[in-house]
């Protein structure tokens, strides 16, 4: 087997297409561009990320559902406003065998438009509410721009809940939940830390009323990344579907109800490559990793008898069984005619966060090596301490991982005051803090003002586009907002906005 041919801080986008192949978490389809085969080792990621969040959506009283894939013209004219700028990337289908279908059909890039004409049928009373459905599904967007594994894909697998309630702040209490729950997901499964906040008017949902955000940070090329997005849809769906219940404290009265919407996608697993990965390939965190520990049985030469060998892997398999019995998701590797080294290879490839290692001579001291697969750190531990010393080291290795992230996205998130610091922060990969007013149209202004030709090192980022000399994008207000912005005194930082400021605003050159 051939390892990854480039270095990561090299060539970050072939880097990142051969760790996700040589991985064996994609292939592409090259049939259809655009388009990925999500192989076992990617599906076991998906389905723990799953389980992780169904049970808690579960617990709040979401419930699943699951509409139809495909989605009317009429029903997409309900939500014309905001549709007519996502048209281009809808996909149709206008025949069936070789007849022409009366009225085309789109395949759905998001389902409001399938879902909530059943809304308007189902909800008619305060009794109905707070009303919560989800469905995990994969949606179609015929992306215009270059394709890359997880992170923009024609086709994607996501969840998507839409829910309606009573009132706005109820709908606000819930956009929140489900954001701590896509940290969540980021921070204990992943070991990737986000920013949470809101977008701006500029990079919200334009048929949404505030949309709520976890941003990324790629350390590789320095851009911010959305991570998941949940939204409060205020009234401005249930206005254009009708979705209303009797008032209940005014006779005859209607009220349109309060509406979310929320959804993570498998870019999720894409941000974790990029975040985790190495020039030996792929780190994953033992939480979502299928195999958290690979033994393996080494100096197995010649000169042991057939007995001995057999007697060693004897002891080799009660290891195994003991982490198993453990909890701990263990294989071994046995495969004859490999080398330890080929073995260990392979297995650093794929990302298995702790490498085992039994041989004779650890076998005499009631022992075995390990190697960890972020840090390389190697020790060993008594057999005896297996049941403990293992899961506890896979904590630490969890730990760590999550930690090593957040320092560096805490290093490269810079508070900025001055504007001529923008640029060459954004030019040594860092994304920015500003005092910002917060205007759609100065938003627009600062993004043409931060294109730079700076030298940034990696040449490509993993979508293939050209290296990060675009301009500087709104990431989202954080929700946590430092000190030393004056209301009605700080100016926002655009030097040609003279505005005030109105919160500090994170930027950067982004996904
Ligand atoms: O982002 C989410 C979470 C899950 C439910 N949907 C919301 C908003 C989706 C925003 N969006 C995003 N992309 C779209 C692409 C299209 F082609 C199109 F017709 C519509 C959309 C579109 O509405
Ligand atoms: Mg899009």
């Amino acid at each position: 087997i051939i390892g990854i041919t480039v270095s990561k801080a090299e060539n970050f986008s072939q880097w990142y297409q051969e760790v996700v192949l040589k991985a064996e978490l994609i292939e592409y389809y090259t049939e259809i561009s655009g388009f990925f085969v999500m192989r076992p080792n990617t599906m076991y990621i998906w389905n723990t990320i799953k389980k992780w969040f169904q049970e808690r959506i579960e617990a709040m009283g979401v419930e699943e559902t699951s509409f139809p894939l495909f989605l009317s013209e009429k029903s997409l004219e309900k939500e014309k406003s905001h549709v007519e700028g996502f048209a281009p990337e809808l996909a149709w289908v206008t025949m069936a065998g070789d007849k022409n279908l009366d009225t085309r059909v789109a395949v759905r890039p998001t389902s409001e438009a399938v879902m909530y004409p059943y809304y308007a049928k189902w909800i008619r009373s305060h009794r109905d509410l707070p009303f919560r459905l989800n469905q995990w599904n994969s949606v179609v967007r015929w992306e215009a721009k270059q394709t890359t594994p997880f992170l923009r894909a024609r086709e994607f697998l996501w969840q998507e809940g839409h829910t309606a309630h009573l009132t706005e702040e109820l709908a606000g209490k819930e956009v929140l939940e489900i954001l701590e729950l896509y940290a969540g997901v980021y921070e204990q499964l992943l070991a990737v830390p986000v920013v949470r906040g809101r977008k701006t008017e500029a990079e919200k949902f334009a048929g949404g009323y505030y949309t709520t955000t976890v941003e990324g940070y790629i350390p590789s090329n320095g851009r911010g990344i959305q991570g998941a997005t949940s939204h409060c849809l205020g009234q401005n769906f249930s206005k254009m579907f009708e979705i209303k219940i009797e008032d209940p404290n005014k006779k005859g009265e209607h009220l349109y109800v309060w509406q979310n919407s929320w959804g993570l996608s498998t870019r999720v697993i894409g941000v974790m490559v990029m975040i985790h990965g190495d020039d030996k390939g792929l780190v994953l965190p033992p939480r979502i990793a299928k195999i958290q520990s690979i033994l393996i049985p080494v100096g197995l030469t010649a000169k042991m008898t057939a007995e001995e060998k057999e007697a060693h892997l004897k002891r080799l398999d009660e290891i195994l069984s003991t982490l198993k019995s453990a909890g701990v998701r263990a294989e071994s590797d046995l495969r004859d005619g490999y080398t330890p080294a080929w073995k260990f290879n392979d297995w650093e490839l794929k990302g298995v966060p702790l490498r085992i290692e039994f041989g004779p001579k650890d076998a005499a001291k009631d022992v075995v090596s390990y190697a960890r697969r972020d840090t390389g750190e190697k020790g060993t531990i008594p057999i005896a301490d297996l049941t403990t010393a293992v899961p506890a080291l896979l904590e630490t290795i969890q730990k760590d991982m999550y930690d090593r992230a957040d320092a560096a996205y805490r290093a490269h998130r810079l508070q900025i005051t001055k504007w001529e610091d923008v640029v060459p922060a954004l030019d040594a990969k860092n994304v920015v803090l500003i005092p910002h007013c917060l205007t759609e149209p100065c938003e627009k202004r600062i993004k043409e003002l931060t294109v730079s030709d700076g030298d940034q090192g990696a040449d490509k980022a993993p979508d293939g586009q050209k290296a990060p000399s675009m301009g500087m994008k709104s990431l989202c207000i954080p929700f946590e907002q430092p000190e030393g912005l004056v209301q009605g005194e700080t100016k926002c930082l655009n030097p040609e906005c003279g505005k005030l400021a109105e919160k500090w605003c994170m930027f950067g050159r982004s996904y």
